[in-house]
């Protein structure tokens, strides 16, 4: 059974066994669902004789065996016409990666590893590194990175923006036996796959127009340090078995190279996205997901650990050079009512803002917030009469539609059924406004 620690457990209790998860390919319409594994295994056809039978023209009467083992899963083809296939090669009887997704005719076969995830209590510190807390959602998250800086497990950070994660990853570097090493940062949404690939990887001389010398990569300049993989979600699916390998192995092949190079790196990866849900929808590798989690931590988002603000607010003041004041009254109120859809970057700039506009020596209770919701009086007016009132009107309301569905489709991780409880509409109704909004939602895992 994996032993994962993380400070969120709901979804792992829910789903305590080794499981698959059966989806239909992008060319058939299966609903998703998901079957428990029993220790024998199961057997898959579409002869109702099976243990798990599949409605699937391509599939065998009896087509293959799962069987879970010790650090995976034992899958055999039966002598199928069309096939068990991983990752485009065709597999007679292999052991497979838990998180994989195998293809039996137009099905996507994820499996899914029986899951212990260790619930360990609070912390008493209210800081770790630079982040701070003392709310019951971060002294947990601070439990779970106590752990990590610990250990030589890679760490999957997951959280809205602005929640911290980077300041994480560098507290447990910092916090590490690694410390004395390389702390790199790699962001993995901001370059194109080939430049990722050669960024992140290296590249030898002359592996590709315009490579004039060798090139280290992000890998090779952690050694004996710390790689810090931002926005992992972003990582392009063809890149992801690459990664995959160097997890596994410590070594990377770089552009050009005849042979493997070792290094010794420890990672931690982070994204904003829901990374379950892009499992769910084919654009995130299960096996990369459970590599890179052995340690979850998830970071809250301020909105719902407001008890932490007046702490974050004294401390912001001090370091933009305010003078000691105490953080109470109305403008303490207004703060706490806000939502932070920017999280503690947003609160970080808030303050930064109010102490250089405030005059010298102000106390908080003086200086002027300014929180994006609110229209400064002098502010830009939201519409004027240059153009017909109607058509001003329709611009007003399109841009609020389009700004909406944006930001409540990142709320809801890309699920629809989610979306639509978070905005209390109906989804057939949210279906029309995103629709009128331009905007193309992501298929999603909802039906799991
Ligand atoms: N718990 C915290 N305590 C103190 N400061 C914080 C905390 N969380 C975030 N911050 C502040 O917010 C800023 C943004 O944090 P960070 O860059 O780590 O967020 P992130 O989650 O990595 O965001 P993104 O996903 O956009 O990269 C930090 O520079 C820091 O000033």
């Amino acid at each position: 059974m994996a032993q994962r620690i993380t400070n969120l457990i709901e979804r792992t209790r829910a789903h305590r066994g080794n499981r698959v998860r059966l989806v239909g390919a992008s060319d058939s319409p299966l609903t998703a669902r998901s079957v428990l594994l029993p220790a024998a295994g199961i057997v898959l056809g579409a002869d109702s004789a099976c243990d798990v039978q599949l409605e699937d023209s391509a599939v065998s009467r009896k087509h293959a065996t799962i069987v879970p083992a010790t650090g995976g899963f034992e899958v055999a083809d039966l002598g199928s016409r069309n096939g068990t296939w991983l990752d485009g090669s065709r597999i007679e009887r292999a052991m497979v990666a838990a998180g994989a997704t195998l293809r039996i005719g137009h099905t996507l076969v994820q499996l899914l590893p029986a899951e212990e995830a260790i619930d360990i209590p609070p912390s008493d510190a209210t800081s770790f590194g630079e982040l701070l807390g003392a709310s019951e959602p971060m002294r947990r998250v601070f439990a779970v990175l106590e752990r990590a800086s610990g250990s030589h497990a890679p760490v999957l950070l997951l959280g809205e923006s602005g929640t911290g994660k980077e300041l994480a990853a560098r507290a447990i570097h910092e916090r590490s036996p690694r410390r004395g090493g390389p702390f790199v940062v790699f962001d993995c949404g901001a370059a194109s796959g080939t430049l990722i690939e050669s960024e992140l990887f290296g590249h030898k001389k002359g592996a590709f127009t315009g490579a004039y010398r060798d090139h280290a990569g992000a890998f090779a300049s952690a050694h004996g340090g710390t790689l810090f993989l931002d926005e992992i979600g972003d990582l392009p699916l063809s890149l992801q078995p690459k990664l995959l390998r160097l997890l596994e192995r410590s070594e990377v092949t770089p552009l050009g190279a005849r042979a493997p190079e070792r290094y010794d790196v420890r990672f931690i990866a982070a994204t904003h996205r829901d990374l379950w849900a892009d499992i769910g929808s084919g654009l995130f590798r299960g096996d990369l997901y459970y590599r890179l989690a052995v340690v979850e931590a998830h970071l809250p988002p301020l909105r719902q650990r407001k008890t932490d603000i007046p702490i974050l607010v004294r401390a912001l003041l001090r370091a933009n050079g305010a003078i000691d004041s105490e953080v109470e009254g109305p403008k303490l109120e207004r703060l706490l009512r806000y939502a932070w859809p920017g999280n503690v970057r947003e609160l970080r700039n808030v303050i930064a803002r109010a102490v250089a506009l405030a005059l010298p020596g102000s106390e908080f209770e003086q200086m002027p917030i300014v929180l994006r919701t609110e229209t400064p009086a002098d502010a830009e007016p939201i519409a004027r009469a240059d153009v017909p009132y109607l058509e001003a009107k329709e611009a007003l309301l399109e841009r609020f539609d389009r700004d909406y569905c944006t930001d409540l489709l990142q709320r809801a991780g890309s699920n629809l059924s989610e979306a639509a409880r978070v905005a209390k509409i109906e989804r057939k109704y949210l279906y029309r406004v995103l629709a009128r909004a331009g905007i193309r939602p992501r298929p999603s895992e909802e039906d799991a």
